[in-house]
């Protein structure tokens, strides 16, 4: 089959990433299809089923997720529905009709105690209910399907969607002083390099399968991070380092999550920008959409 022709769907169209893909493909898209959870809900097999039959899709890209780390700790079935079960059933339909599958994971696939890169081959042991499901949505995804890459990628942000960034900026005009961890270390990604990479896969002659870590380059804590979202937006707040037992959560969050980008850095032939260079990118194109 021709992967340079043909429809390419992608489930949660409109979510955080979903809109970084709409926003790097632009208007002259002619291939990508962006479905809501409205117009193709990934806990709906018999809707999947007739969207397949309908676009003849050759690439599927699933966006969809459940991402609120602390609430799936309460609603673990939901958590599981959309990351676990979901999955399962797209990898499912697309060996049915021989489709690609490209689908997005987690830095919290991780436990965190390894103070190292951590490349695709390592041991996984997620803290949490949202790294569980969704490791749980990459082991059926490899059971199921060969024609397949699964993206993990962390701490993703942009100008759509819910992040830490805007999480940052909205508390950093209502407050004078803000406590944030500085014991957890990982790399930002921004959503657009993200989907850059994504259509890249989408569109390379060669067909390389398998497990692919993506994220900026560099490491950061997240107080490291909200600093220099504050820096870059020249925002006077008062923020302190504070310990993981200072800020408690309903979720646990691996200690350290800092991606391996080796193997998708070979595969592409590509160089990754730094995080902070990404964060001034991103913090710019906000602006220019404002
Ligand atoms: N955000 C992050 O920091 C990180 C995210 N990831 C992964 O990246 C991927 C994209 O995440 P991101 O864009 O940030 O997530 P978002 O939460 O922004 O988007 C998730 C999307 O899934 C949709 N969705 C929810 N339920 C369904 C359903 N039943 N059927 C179809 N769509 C549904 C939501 O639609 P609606 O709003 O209509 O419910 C939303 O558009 C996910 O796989 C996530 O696990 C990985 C690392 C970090
Ligand atoms: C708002 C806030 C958060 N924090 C801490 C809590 C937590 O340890 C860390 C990040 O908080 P958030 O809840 O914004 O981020 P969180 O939702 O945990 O981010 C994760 O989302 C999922 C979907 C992923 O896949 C991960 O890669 C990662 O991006 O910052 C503070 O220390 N101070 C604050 O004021």
């Amino acid at each position: 089959m021709n992967r340079d022709k043909g429809n390419v769907l992608v489930f949660g169209g409109y979510g955080q990433l979903g809109q970084c893909l709409q926003a790097v493909v632009g208007s002259a898209n002619e291939r990508l299809v962006f479905l809501s959870s409205q117009q193709a809900n990934v806990a709906n097999e018999e809707q999947l089923v007739s969207l397949f039959n309908h676009y003849k899709p050759t690439i599927v890209v699933n966006c969809a997720a459940y991402t609120a780390v602390d609430q799936a700790e309460d609603e673990v079935e939901q958590a599981n529905v959309l990351n676990a079960d979901a999955p399962a059933t797209i990898a499912k339909l697309c060996k049915q009709f021989d489709v690609e599958f490209i689908h997005i994971s987690t830095d919290f696939v991780f436990e965190g105690n390894k103070t190292g890169l951590l490349s695709e081959t390592d041991d996984t042991k997620p803290v949490g209910v949202y790294g569980q499901s969704k490791l749980a949505g990459e082991q059926a995804i490899e059971q199921i399907w060969e024609k397949h890459f699964i993206i993990r990628t962390s701490w993703l942000y942009a100008p759509f969607g819910n992040n830490f960034v805007k999480t940052m900026i909205r508390l950093g005009k209502e407050r004078t002083q803000l406590n944030v961890v500085a014991d957890q270390v990982g790399t930002p990604t921004y959503g657009i390099d993200l989907a850059n990479v994504i259509l890249m896969f989408i569109s390379q002659p060669e067909r390389a399968y398998g497990r692919y870590h993506y994220s900026n380059e560099g490491a950061a804590s997240w107080y490291d991070f909200a600093h220099a979202i504050f820096e870059i937006n020249q925002l006077q707040v008062k923020l302190l380092p504070i310990s993981t037992s200072a800020f408690p959560t309903k979720a646990k969050r691996p200690a350290y999550s800092v991606l391996d980008k080796s193997k998708i850095k070979q595969q592409l032939a590509i160089e990754i920008p730094h995080w902070r260079d990404s964060l001034k990118r991103c913090l710019n194109f906000s602006q220019s959409i404002e």
